[in-house]
């Protein structure tokens, strides 16, 4: 597509719209920077609408460390600390806990057990050190609070006012909580979390399973939503799903493997998208 700011003449059906890093193509008769024919907004939380993907990567990195320096001990192995950055956008962001501890534990070539769902904190399983990193996200949401990205609060409410139907669409098991401290429950018509993923045994991203059932519950195709993602286990979600558009959120400058793994459009933040409305 390209990065450019050249209004095509050939076709009055089309414009080009510059939003954030990127300048992409897309057709005129959509709201809020939206593509024609998007009835519905399918909202991932952590990342999307509230800061809260960096205080889930920080407390995982407090439980792998933590994990790491006992077992490379324990094995005679030097200790290499979990990359909260790249190894979390690669094996965690966006995936319900367990995937997450499994998908990492993994690329350092370690199995464990699963264990059960309410396995104490010390123990060395997979729901064990999940239940680890859940104690220190809760402990730094409810000591430091949450911070809601201001562009997403105004994109929810000019979205309520257009008459677009909202969800939020997460893997975390915290969703209600996060939405509820925030005040952004009210914007919010449906959830689909990582309660939910348990309770109707749905996979998580990057299957797009989480998303479908929330289309579904507005009883609409795939091709009549968007999804608002940052992760890039969600935007695959998004693109394996069919979904009318796909809109990556880029937070942390990976826009190029946001668009690689299925994001349509690229923005910075979803006032970018108002901006251009
Ligand atoms: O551990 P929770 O709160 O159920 O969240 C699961 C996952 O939820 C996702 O929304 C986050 O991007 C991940 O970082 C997090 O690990």
């Amino acid at each position: 597509m390209g990065f450019s700011t050249r209004i095509p003449v050939e076709n009055p059906q089309r414009r080009w719209i510059s939003i954030g890093v990127e300048v992409r193509e897309s057709r005129v008769g959509g709201m809020l920077g939206l593509a024609a024919g998007i009835r519905v907004c399918l909202f991932d939380l952590d990342g999307v609408l509230t800061d809260t993907a960096a205080v889930h990567a920080a407390a995982w990195k407090e439980m792998f460390d933590e994990f790491l320096r006992d077992y490379s001990a324990a094995q005679g192995i030097p200790f290499r600390a979990f990359d909260a950055r790249a190894e979390y956008d690669a094996y965690v962001d966006g995936k319900p806990r367990a995937d997450g501890v499994r998908d990492f534990l993994a690329s350092r070539g370690i199995s464990l057990p699963d264990g059960n769902a309410d396995d104490p904190p010390a123990a060395q399983t997979v729901n064990g050190l999940g239940n680890r990193k859940n104690e220190a996200v809760q402990r730094r949401i409810r000591t430091d609070g949450v911070r809601v990205f201001e562009g997403s609060r105004k994109y929810l409410q000019a979205a309520e006012q257009a008459g677009l139907r909202r969800a939020v669409v997460s893997s975390s098991a915290n969703t209600r909580e996060v939405l509820d401290v925030t005040g952004l429950a009210q914007y919010v018509e449906q959830i689909v979390d990582g309660v939910t993923i348990r309770t109707e045994g749905l996979r998580g991203k990057p299957a797009p399973d989480t998303f479908l059932a929330a289309a579904k519950r507005f009883g609409i195709e795939p091709s009549a939503a968007a999804v608002f993602e940052d992760a890039l286990a969600g935007v695959s979600a998004g693109r394996s799903g069919h979904f009318g558009q796909v809109i990556g959120v880029d937070r942390v400058g990976q826009a190029g493997e946001l668009k690689t793994h299925g994001a349509d459009l690229v923005v910075r933040d979803l006032a970018d998208l108002l901006a251009e409305a």
